[in-house]
């Protein structure tokens, strides 16, 4: 875990005189000028690997984490932890003793922080390598965490899923995977009405366990700020978890590449991913017959990190707090935290917040998103222009997919913004069978399909995945190798909130994600060759593999 990983050496490589120690004072959030690229100080130091894609590429040369975002004062003024509250702050509960939240903030600020601005900073260099095409992000988790199906197996299979999917891709692509959790506060939900049909009644909606009660009564449904306390000691059991799951020698390579992969037979490209397993499994043994134990911490360790919904501001703006390094504040509820669809306003409350931290940030984006917003939006929370703060997660259905992102992409690329493109198959392909809501499994391989395609034509850099998941065998979302019915939704339909993969169909998009990693390396092989053989064709060629022709 980063926490951890800090103590190795790695958590703050930012040389502190180079990042400003602002005390932010704020103004209101306008659309910035046009961002300006930083004088970026990197210092290429051999480090001691201390993480696994590190570590597993022996020599790795970890460049220092890119310059932190600092904000300068310009940016930051008029910008507080609080600031937010001056603007219009959407999907907020209404709280009918606003004592009792009084009382529970206060308690909460009382708490130690959940992360520390080391480990953001890691990860925020991890996401820059992802903007670079030198690594790629896996996050995945629950839609909406749960109190009641809180469990350390739960979290235990749901992080040995993640661990397998990393492992694929990375071979598959011969990338490191930089592994996010949307976990350890992934508890509050934006909700699309404010009333939900509940058998035959209209209740308040459900807005996740930190806020009120899944229980279809009108008790259950009323905001509750007792809630946020138990959201925040679940959030730090978890995380607890997590580190020793990531650092206790349960990353160990065997038990990862321990896999049932029986029902790939049935899988579209069954056999091609059982080949690519048998590959794995060979490869490892090679490296153990080069002399590696498997005890080594490249064999047995991981970085892994959170990431949640910036949602409920009451609870961010508690958990918010100075880092003693560099003075600047960061949300230490988690390492990273995005802004929704549904709050991105760049005139509202959750934009102002996110602003003002040093965390590296992400925002959803629909096919409702018009270019010149997100250039501004980007701007506006990154006008350094430091590579990682700030992912753009896609979200809309693989053929809106294909119509909307190019322009998205181009916009972008045309302000000379640097952003790490993430795809989230989800939250576009949602529908109701039987009054169930479902995902078709197909539509989000679609997805993910549109969007390495859409990236391959424009010559652009996919750098992850966004999944509502699950380690458990749970029947949610139809199709997959594991060929779940729309029969079969409801005998294990366990989500609070929005449907997930199971454990079988999580692998089996990642080793659909590492067919495509594997495809787009050879394309980049290609033109690298070409540039060495024949300069002359090297345009040419770059052209070619980037639209897909050889
Ligand atoms: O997770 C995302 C949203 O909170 C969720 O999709 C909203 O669901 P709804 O449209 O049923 O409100
Ligand atoms: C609410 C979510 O997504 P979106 O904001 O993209 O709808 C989510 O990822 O939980
Ligand atoms: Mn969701």
């Amino acid at each position: 875990m980063a926490l951890l990983q800090g103590a190795l050496g790695c958590g703050s490589l930012v040389p502190v005189s180079s990042v400003a120690a602002a005390v932010p004072s704020g103004n209101s959030l306008q659309a910035a000028p046009s961002a300006r690229r930083c004088s970026r100080n990197r210092r290429r130091q051999v480090f001691k690997p201390t993480s696994v894609y590190s570590a597993r590429l022996p020599g790795a040369v970890l460049e220092p984490p890119i310059v932190p975002f600092r904000g300068d004062a310009e940016h930051l003024a008029q910008w507080s932890r609080a600031s937010w509250s001056d603007r219009e702050a959407l999907q907020q509960p209404d709280y009918p003793d606003h004592d009792a939240l009084q009382k529970a903030t206060a308690w909460i600020a009382r708490q130690p922080p959940l992360v520390f601005a080391g480990e953001c900073r890691t990860l925020q260099a991890h996401l820059a390598k992802c903007a670079a095409g030198e690594a790629f992000l896996l996050q995945g988790g629950d839609c909406a965490e749960s109190f009641k199906d809180f469990s350390a197996d739960r979290i235990r299979d749901t992080f040995r899923v993640m661990l397998q999917m990393s492992v694929v891709m990375t071979f598959g692509g011969s990338i490191p995977v930089v592994k996010m959790g949307r976990m350890a506060g992934q508890f509050a939900k934006p909700r699309s009405s404010p009333m939900e049909k509940c058998g035959d009644r209209q209740l308040p909606s459900y807005r996740g366990d930190i806020i009120n009660g899944p229980e279809q009564t009108e008790e259950a449904r009323i905001p509750n700020p007792e809630r946020l306390k138990e959201a925040y000691n679940q959030s730090s059991s978890t995380l607890n978890l997590l580190r020793a799951f990531s650092k206790g020698g349960y990353a160990d390579l065997r038990r990862v590449t321990q896999w049932n992969l029986d029902f790939m037979a049935k899988a579209d490209e069954g056999q091609a991913y059982l080949e690519l397993s048998r590959q794995i499994d060979a490869a490892i043994k090679f490296m153990v017959a080069c002399g590696l134990e498997y005890s080594h911490p490249i064999m047995t360790e991981t970085d892994f990190h959170v990431g949640h919904e910036c949602l409920l501001l009451d609870y961010e703006q508690a958990l918010t707090r100075q880092d003693s390094t560099t003075g600047l504040w960061y949300g230490c509820s988690g390492h990273f935290l995005w802004c929704g669809e549904r709050t991105r306003q760049l005139d509202g409350a959750h934009l102002e917040y996110l602003r003002g931290i040093g965390n590296p940030l992400g925002v959803k984006v629909s096919d409702k998103m018009e270019p010149s917003e997100l250039v501004s939006l980007i701007a506006a929370v990154n006008p350094e222009n430091v590579p990682g703060r700030i992912s753009v997660i896609v979200r809309m259905g693989a053929n809106k997919l294909r119509n909307k992102f190019p322009a998205l992409i181009q916009a972008v690329q045309q302000s000379g913004q640097v952003v790490t493109w993430v795809c989230d198959p989800m939250h576009g392909n949602i529908e109701a069978v039987n009054g169930i809501k479902t995902r078709r499994y197909k539509n989000v391989r679609a997805e993910v399909e549109a969007f390495f395609d859409v990236h391959e034509e424009l010559g652009t850099i996919p750098g992850g995945v966004h999944l509502e998941m699950t380690g458990d065998n749970v029947t949610e979302c139809v199709g997959g190798g594991s060929s779940i019915e729309e029969t079969d939704l409801s005998s294990r339909y366990h989500t609070h909130c929005d449907p997930r993969l199971n454990a079988e169909q999580s692998l089996e998009l990642a080793f659909y994600v590492a067919s495509r990693l594997a495809q787009r390396k050879d394309s980049m092989a290609t033109v690298e060759k070409q540039a060495a053989t024949q300069p002359h064709l090297a345009g040419l060629a770059m052209n070619g593999a980037m639209n897909g022709h050889h």
